[in-house]
C-alpha cells in the first residue's frame, strides 16, 4: 500500500509526449500517479501539479531523481498535501447565531441567558431543547493505541480524533469534540469522563488500547446515563460483520456455517469475534501473541490456536487486526479464502497480494473502516434518546450497511450520506422497539 503522498509541480515543454515521459519515469520507480492538474499554460510550456504515492522515503527520492533527470523538464516544488491540509487543525467551534446588535447580545448572552439557565435548573430535561448537549459527542482518547501506531500519546493522536469529529459533522450533523486525556490508569479515564459527561449527549471512546479499554467501556456504560461506545471495538465489529455478510452473499457461502479466523484479539479483534458469535457464526477461532488475549476469547466461547499458519489453513474467512503490516504471508493464503486485513495505516497483507495468492475477496482497513458505523450509530441513538447501545442495534447497523452495498462490493462508499442515514434509521428503529433505558434528557 502506498503511504507517502506528495504533490509535484512540474513544467514540461508544450510538445506532445512530454507528460508521457514524466508518467513513465514515475511508473518505472513504482510510483502511483493520482490527480494531474494543469496549473498554467505558457506560450511554450505547461505547468502541472501531479500527485504521486510511494511506499518509502527512499522510493520518493528515487522518483524525484528520475523526474529531475528528464531533459527539458523542470521539477519546481515538492509539497506534502496531507501535512498542508492539517495546518491549523481540521475542526473549529463556530457560533450558530449572528451577534450583531446589543439586542442580540442581550438575548444570546447576559442578561437574557440567565432565564434559560434557571429554566434548565428547574427542569433539567429542558437542556435538550435549549442547549447543544444532546447533539454533542465527546471523542475520548488516552493515546494508547492510535490506529496501529501504538502508544504515541493523546496529542499525537489528535489528528485522528479531529478526523472522527469532522466525519461526525459532515456525515450525520453531530457536533463532536476531541478530549485528550493525559492519564495513566483506567480509573483515571473513567473518573475524568464521568466528570466531563454533563456536557455531552454521548461518549465515543477511541484508540484506547487493550486490555484497559474493556474495563473503561464496561464501567462507563454502567455508570453514565448517556450512550457510550468504544469505536475500535463495536464500530469496527459492525463494519466487519457487514463486510462478511456481503462477501458471503457474493461468494454463495453461509456465514453462520463458515469458519472464521481472527488474527489479533485486542480491542477490535475481541469485539469482532463476539459480534460474529452472537450473530450465529458457529465456528470462530482466534490467534494472538498474548496469552491473556487468547484467554479472553476462550472466556467468550471462542477457540484459539497457537500459530497463524494453522489459523490460515483452517479458516474460510480471515480477519486481521494486529497493527502489524505484512504479518500474513502470501503462501499462507488458501484458494477461495475471504481476507479482511483491517489494520491501519497498513494492512497485514496487501489486497493485490491476497488476491494473487488465491483469495476470492480481499480488502483492507481503508475500505472496511468504522467510519461506516460510528456516525450513524450515534445519530440513531441520539435521535431515539436512549442510553444503551445494544447488540440488536449494532446488528441492525451492520445489516443496513450490508443492504446498502452494491453487488460485488464488500461495503458501500464511506461518504455516501444515504448509507449513514440508513444506519441511523435502522439503529433508531431497533432502539425504539427495544426495552432500553431512555437517557437523562428524555
Ligand atoms: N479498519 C478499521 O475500521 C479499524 C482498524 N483497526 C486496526 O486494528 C489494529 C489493532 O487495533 P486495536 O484492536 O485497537 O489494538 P489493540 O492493541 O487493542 O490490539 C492489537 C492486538 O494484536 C495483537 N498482536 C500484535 N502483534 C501480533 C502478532 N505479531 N501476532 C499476533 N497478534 C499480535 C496484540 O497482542 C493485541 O492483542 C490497528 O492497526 C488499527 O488501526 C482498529 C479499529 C478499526
Ligand atoms: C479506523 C480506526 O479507528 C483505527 O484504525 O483505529
Ligand atoms: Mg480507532
Amino acid at each position: 500500500m502506498s503511504n507517502i503522498i506528495r504533490t509535484l509541480m512540474i513544467q514540461t515543454p508544450s510538445v506532445p509526449g512530454n507528460l508521457g515521459r514524466v508518467a513513465t519515469a514515475i511508473g518505472r520507480v513504482g510510483g502511483d500517479i493520482g490527480e494531474v492538474e494543469t496549473v498554467k499554460v505558457g506560450h511554450n510550456y505547461t505547468r502541472r501539479s501531479i500527485t504521486v504515492q510511494v511506499e518509502s522515503e527512499e522510493q520518493l527520492e528515487e522518483l524525484l531523481d528520475a523526474v529531475r533527470s528528464l531533459d527539458g523538464i523542470t521539477l519546481h516544488t515538492v509539497s506534502d498535501e496531507v501535512l498542508h491540509a492539517h495546518e491549523g487543525g481540521k475542526i473549529q467551534m463556530k457560533s450558530k447565531m449572528k451577534i450583531e446588535t446589543l439586542a442580540d447580545l442581550r438575548r444570546v448572552y447576559t442578561p437574557g441567558v440567565a432565564n434559560v439557565c434557571m429554566a434548565i435548573k428547574e427542569q433539567p430535561e429542558k437542556a435538550k431543547i435549549y442547549t447543544s448537549i444532546s447533539n454533542t459527542v465527546a471523542v475520548v482518547t488516552d493515546g494508547t493505541a492510535i490506529l496501529g501506531l501504538g502508544n504515541i500519546g493523546p496529542v499525537a493522536g489528535m489528528p485522528v480524533m479531529e478526523g472522527k469529529a469532522a466525519l461526525f459533522d459532515q456525515l450525520t450533523n453531530i457536533n463532536a469534540i476531541p478530549i485528550l486525556l493525559d492519564v495513566n490508569s483506567p480509573e483515571e479515564i473513567i473518573q475524568t469522563v464521568k466528570n466531563i459527561s454533563p456536557g455531552f449527549g454521548g461518549i465515543l471512546l477511541e484508540d484506547i488500547g487493550s486490555p484497559h479499554c474493556f474495563e473503561v467501556e464496561e464501567r462507563l456504560k454502567k455508570e453514565l446515563d448517556i450512550p457510550v461506545m468504544h469505536d475500535d471495538q463495536h464500530g469496527t465489529a459492525v463494519v466487519t460483520l457487514a463486510a462478511a455478510i456481503s462477501a458471503c452473499r457474493s461468494a454463495g457461502v453461509n456465514l453462520k456455517q463458515a469458519r472464521v479466523g481472527q488474527i489479533g484479539l485486542g480491542a477490535a479483534g475481541i469485539a469482532i469475534c463476539r459480534m460474529l458469535m452472537a450473530y450465529g457464526v458457529e465456528s470462530v477461532v482466534g490467534a494472538d501473541k498474548s496469552e491473556e488475549a487468547k484467554d479472553r476469547l476462550r472466556s467468550y466461547g471462542g477457540e484459539t490456536v497457537d500459530s497463524l499458519e494453522e489459523l490460515m489453513e483452517q479458516s474460510d474467512i480471515v480477519i486481521a487486526t494486529t497493527g502489524v503490516p505484512g504479518l500474513i504471508k502470501k503462501e499462507w493464503v488458501q484458494k477461495g479464502q475471504i481476507i479482511l486485513a483491517l489494520s491501519n495505516p497498513k494492512p497485514e497483507i496487501e489486497q493485490e497480494d491476497a488476491l494473487e495468492a488465491g483469495a476470492i475477496y480481499a480488502t483492507d482497513g481503508r475500505s472496511v473502516n468504522n467510519v461506516l458505523g460510528f456516525p450513524g450509530i450515534f445519530r440513531g441513538v441520539l435521535n431515539a434518546g436512549v442510553r444503551d447501545i445494544t447488540h440488536k442495534m449494532l446488528v441492525a447497523a451492520a445489516e443496513a450497511i450490508a443492504n446498502s452495498t452494491k453487488p460485488g462490493d464488500l461495503v458501500p462508499h464511506p461518504l455516501n450520506v444515504n448509507v449513514h442515514e440508513a444506519v441511523a434509521e435502522a439503529v433508531e428503529r431497533a432502539a425504539v422497539q427495544s426495552d432500553v433505558k431512555k437517557n437523562v434528557y428524555q
